[in-house]
């Protein structure tokens, strides 16, 4: 079960003795390692930036003398490495020294790195913390190239580590917000963007998040970029800088000029991949997207930097994987370090008197480039290798893919007015109506309200209906068809013109015979056949079909004594064939003709449940969470279980419940599931918990 974590700072994995020895581990390399390109490089800019403050201190740096390649980062990047730089440039001005400032920056950085933990803490739901702070704050990858090599990617990482999670919480504009920022930061970081686009599109529960996502994230990347393109400075450092083109040198020759690049090819189809989803869970953006981050970084001559994308993504894939996806993931990172040891610019330590360059140099030297070569393709391979296994393990046998790739389709048979309508409605708004398509039988009725031949057929005989068609039309939407369908319209009974009906991620097939072909009903995932009362069925629709469909209280009565034989004779036997059969009686059966509204009567629900393994946990659920009355009865022989179910219970509490019962569903689910009160709410309870268990069986 998913385990929210505590608030950050009570959260009970920064007391743990792996965090605070890393975090020992750490603050010393702070002190201690000066890396090069933070001594050559970025210091010279903050402290240039901080002394002579401007709003365009990349020209103003130029101005001065400065290189151009010191600072290829934004405002959003400086605004990171300000407060950390500017403390340390304080100290530095007090003490006369400067040291600190480069450990200010560092300090900084730090906070990055403490901002990633605790954001994929939360992202990762996992009860391992333990496990959590060896892959990542423990990473060789992290520890070798923020802290010994200096680089800073930690800072757009997190970022875009805040936009996924503000994302899995559904707040599409704040997530496209700091997505922004996270471009601001490093343009790179726009890999991602297409992946969470997709996610949102592809959930029709998501779809309406997409503009505030799309539009967020546009305003605030642009606000935060395109003031500055009147900037020579900034344009010649930050959108000039040679990090843009490394994507271009994976190329095949295409005749005499031209090029196949090969990166942004793989790049599109990784994004095509996910795009073919039918449906992708937020586990699945997080694989697809670091399989797109992963592609990129092995297809570039990458710097260490870039590196560092891949991490999180790594950790993911290495929580949910077992010992062998640990293994490789940690040979990746090794064979990654060790060639990058012998080509980075690296650290000094100057407190130690330590300067390891000239040594590192030496060797470097000596390594012949065809092993160099080696070297690198060894690293490659090993990517590759983690690329198909987090193919294989993170996508493919993902049980939210393999059950997404068909549509969920539910049977609902059951006499006239036994509710076939209201429930298909309740579950309708559990999945969201952007979900779902229902056939309903009452379309397959062959003749209209004014045919003769009624005087001969009811409508329960299953001759007086086309279910051959409603057989092959459902069958069609399994199998991702549209179908042709002409509605019945119970006010005028009359049948309307023929319209399209889309394919939907859900089919409800429901009617007074949509369990009667036994080829039909084994395509089902869950078949649920209502077996209400006769007297609540009798004065439910009376009421209906007096209130709603303007027939005289004479001609519903005769009406049902003429079907009752057809029900008996061709509706009943299907209730042999459901998994699940509700029952909805009144509590008080005397009661029902006093109410002004049938619907207004006290109801109690019998469900019986076909191989229901899963009963105790319910009933455990029922009683605790809901507050209600239950009868089990188990026949040891059947497997079967019968539950009478009794009490008042309000919709909130069917959303805990639901929340506890299946929460690997919840991404099926509307955002906001319109959950019913009483015994509809244990309905659409009971008919999800067998979901859940026929999507299991799918899967198996
Ligand atoms: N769970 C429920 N709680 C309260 N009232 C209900 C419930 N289910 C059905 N009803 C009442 O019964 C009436 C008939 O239900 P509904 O139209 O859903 O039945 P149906 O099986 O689809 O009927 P038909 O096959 O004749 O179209 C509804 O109008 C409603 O008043
Ligand atoms: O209730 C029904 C099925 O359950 C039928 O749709 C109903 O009997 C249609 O006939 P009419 O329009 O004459 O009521």
């Amino acid at each position: 079960m998913a385990l929210t974590p505590p608030r950050p700072w009570q959260d009970p994995m920064l007391r743990l003795p792996a965090f605070r020895v890393g975090l020992l581990l750490r603050l010393a390399l702070i002190v201690l390692l000066v890396p090069k390109i933070q001594q050559e490089w970025f210091l010279p800019f903050l402290d240039h930036a901080i002394g002579t403050p401007s709003l365009d201190p990349w020209s103003s740096f130029l101005a001065a003398g400065g290189s151009a390649l010191a600072y290829p980062y934004g405002p959003v990047m400086l605004l990171a490495h300000l407060p950390g730089a500017l403390l340390g440039w304080l100290a530095d001005a007090a003490t006369g020294g400067h040291a600190f400032l480069g450990i200010g920056f560092r300090l900084g950085l730090l906070g990055a790195d403490l901002a990633c933990l605790l954001l994929l803490r939360r992202l990762l739901p996992s009860d391992r913390p333990r496990l959590l702070l060896w892959l990542y704050w423990w990473s060789p990858i992290v520890l070798f190239v923020t802290y010994w090599n200096g680089q800073t990617d930690l800072v757009p990482i997190a970022l875009l580590l805040g936009a996924l999670l503000l994302l899995r919480r559904d707040r599409a504009a704040a997530s496209g917000g700091v997505l922004g920022l996270a471009l601001a930061a490093k343009l790179s970081m726009a890999l991602a963007a297409p992946f969470m686009a997709i996610y949102l599109w592809r959930n029709k529960r998501l779809r309406s998040m997409l503009p505030p996502f799309a539009a967020a994230c546009a305003v605030v990347a642009a606000a935060l970029t395109l003031p500055w393109t009147a900037s020579q400075g900034f344009m010649s450092m930050v959108l000039g800088s040679r990090e843009f083109g490394r994507v271009f040198d994976l190329a095949l020759p295409v005749g005499e000029e031209l090029k196949l690049y090969l990166t942004p090819t793989l790049y599109l189809l990784a994004a095509y991949a996910a795009w073919r989803f039918r449906r992708i869970s937020f586990e699945l953006l997080i694989a697809s997207t670091g399989l797109s981050f992963f592609l990129v970084v092995l297809g570039t001559p990458a710097p260490p930097g870039w590196y560092l994308w891949l991490v999180p993504f790594l950790v993911a894939h290495q929580l949910q994987g077992d010992r062998s996806a640990r293994v490789l993931a940690g040979g990746f990172s090794l064979l990654l370090i060790a060639m990058h040891v012998f080509i980075s610019s690296g650290a000094t330590a100057p407190l130690l008197g330590w300067n390891p360059a000239p040594a590192v140099a030496a060797v470097a030297a000596r390594i012949d480039p065809h092993v160099h070569s080696l070297w690198m393709t060894l690293v490659v391979a090993s990517g590759l290798v983690l690329i198909v296994q987090m193919l294989r393990e993170r996508i493919a046998r993902n049980d939210y893919y393999r059950i997404a790739q068909k549509p969920l389709v539910l049977g609902i048979a059951g006499d006239s007015g036994s509710g076939k309508d209201t429930l298909s409605r309740a579950l309708a708004g559990m999945f969201g109506e952007h979900s779902v398509v229902h056939v309903s039988g009452d379309d397959y009725h062959i003749w209209d309200r004014y045919a003769p031949m009624w005087k001969g057929l009811t409508h329960l005989n299953p001759r007086a209906n086309d279910l051959q068609r409603f057989n092959d039309d459902v069958l069609a939407l399994m199998d991702g068809k549209a179908i042709v369908c002409r509605r019945y319209d119970h006010g005028a009974g009359r049948f309307e013109a023929p319209s399209l009906l889309p394919k939907n991620d859900v089919i409800i097939a429901s009617g007074l015979h949509a369990l009667h072909f036994p080829r039909l009903r084994r395509r089902y995932d869950v078949s649920v056949y209502l077996d209400v009362d006769e007297r609540l069925r009798r004065a439910w629709k009376i009421h209906r079909d007096v209130h709603q469909r303007g027939h005289s209280l004479e001609t519903v009565s005769g009406s049902l004594q003429r079907r009752a034989p057809d029900s008996q004779r061709y509706i009943h036997p299907q209730k042999a064939a459901a998994s699940l059969v509700l029952s909805l009686q009144p509590v008080n059966a005397q009661q029902l003709e006093r109410l002004e509204s049938p619907e207004h009567a006290r109801l109690k629900l019998v469900a019986l449940i076909r191989n229901g393994s899963y009963h105790e946990r319910v009933a455990r659920i029922l009683i605790g969470v809901c507050g209600l009355h239950l009868d089990v009865q188990l026949a040891e022989d059947s497997g079967e279980v019968e539950m009478s179910i009794e009490g008042d219970v309000a919709a909130e509490d069917i959303a805990l419940a639901a929340r506890s019962l299946a929460p690997g569903l919840q991404e099926m689910l509307d955002v906001r599931p319109a959950w019913e009160d009483g015994m509809s709410g244990i309905m659409q309870l009971l008919v999800l918990v067998q979901i859940e268990e026929a999507l299991k069986n799918r899967i198996q």
